[in-house]
């Protein structure tokens, strides 16, 4: 029996894409797995190597931290952090479904991550820029498309600037592809959904929405 469908996220850095995952995966402990993606970017504080919250039993089972604060880390879904000359190997071997550069970093989805979250058949979500999604298309994994987008421009440097996350140089360079994909995720036919998050209330029923039937099939395959 086939597994249910992969999801891809995209959007705009910023845009609350891990806010809604992070929602998502409290309130359907079992269903979703992430993908966890390979970075050559610096870890926040607070991230870690290889974390993602289909780990989270594993996580709290070896640190022994309280699900709450494992649940308010500004970090759902952390990569493997690795350094350039790595990345180019794993991407020189083959071993990735897609790979981008972003502000100044490079990004990728490893196949071995999909298959990982698969093999539990889980929901497998891929948080990923216009590239990756650009990329995936031309792949056969068939996701579930959506884009997240914020309601302004103005209203998205806010967020960024307030999760100071960011140096101002990357800061700029993030706004600056999220007009681009601001634009681009207008073009007909490149996702199934656009949900604008302004009231987060409202853009996670939206995604819940879009998602039942795929999370009614895990659901129904653990009964
Ligand atoms: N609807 C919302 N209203 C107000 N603030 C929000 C909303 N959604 C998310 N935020 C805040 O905006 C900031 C950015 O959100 P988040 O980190 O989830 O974005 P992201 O799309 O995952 O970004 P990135 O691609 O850089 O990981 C966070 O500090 C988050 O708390
Ligand atoms: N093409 C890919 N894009 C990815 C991947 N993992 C994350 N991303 C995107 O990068 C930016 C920045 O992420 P951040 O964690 O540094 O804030 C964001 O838009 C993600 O969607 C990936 O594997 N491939």
């Amino acid at each position: 029996m086939a597994g249910p469908r992969p999801v891809v996220l995209s959007g705009p850095s910023g845009a609350g894409k891990s806010t809604l995952l992070k929602k998502l995966m409290k309130d359907y402990e079992g269903v979703f797995g992430f993908s966890v993606s390979h970075t050559t970017r610096n870890p926040r504080p607070g991230e870690e190597d290889g974390k993602g919250l289909n780990c989270l039993p594993m996580l709290l089972g070896a640190t022994l931290l309280p699900v709450a604060d494992v649940l308010s880390s500004e970090s759902s879904e952390d990569y493997h952090f690795v350094t350039r000359e790595k990345m180019q190997e794993g991407i020189d071997k083959g071993d990735f479904i897609e790979n981008a550069e972003f502000s100044g970093n490079m990004y990728g989805t490893s196949k071995q991550s999909i298959e990982d979250v698969q093999a539990k058949n889980l929901i497998c979500i891929l948080d990923v820029d216009i590239q990756g999604v650009r990329n995936i298309k031309k792949t056969d994994l068939n996701p579930i498309y959506i884009s997240i987008q914020p309601p302004s421009m103005e209203i998205l440097e806010k967020r960024l600037r307030d999760r100071q996350t960011e140096s101002e140089e990357s800061l700029q360079k993030r706004l600056e592809a999220a007009r681009i994909d601001m634009e681009l995720s207008k073009e007909p036919g490149v996702f199934d959904l656009v949900i604008i998050n302004d009231d987060l209330d409202e853009a996670y029923e939206k995604l819940k929405s879009v998602l039942s039937e795929e999370i009614q099939k895990v659901q129904d395959a653990k009964k």
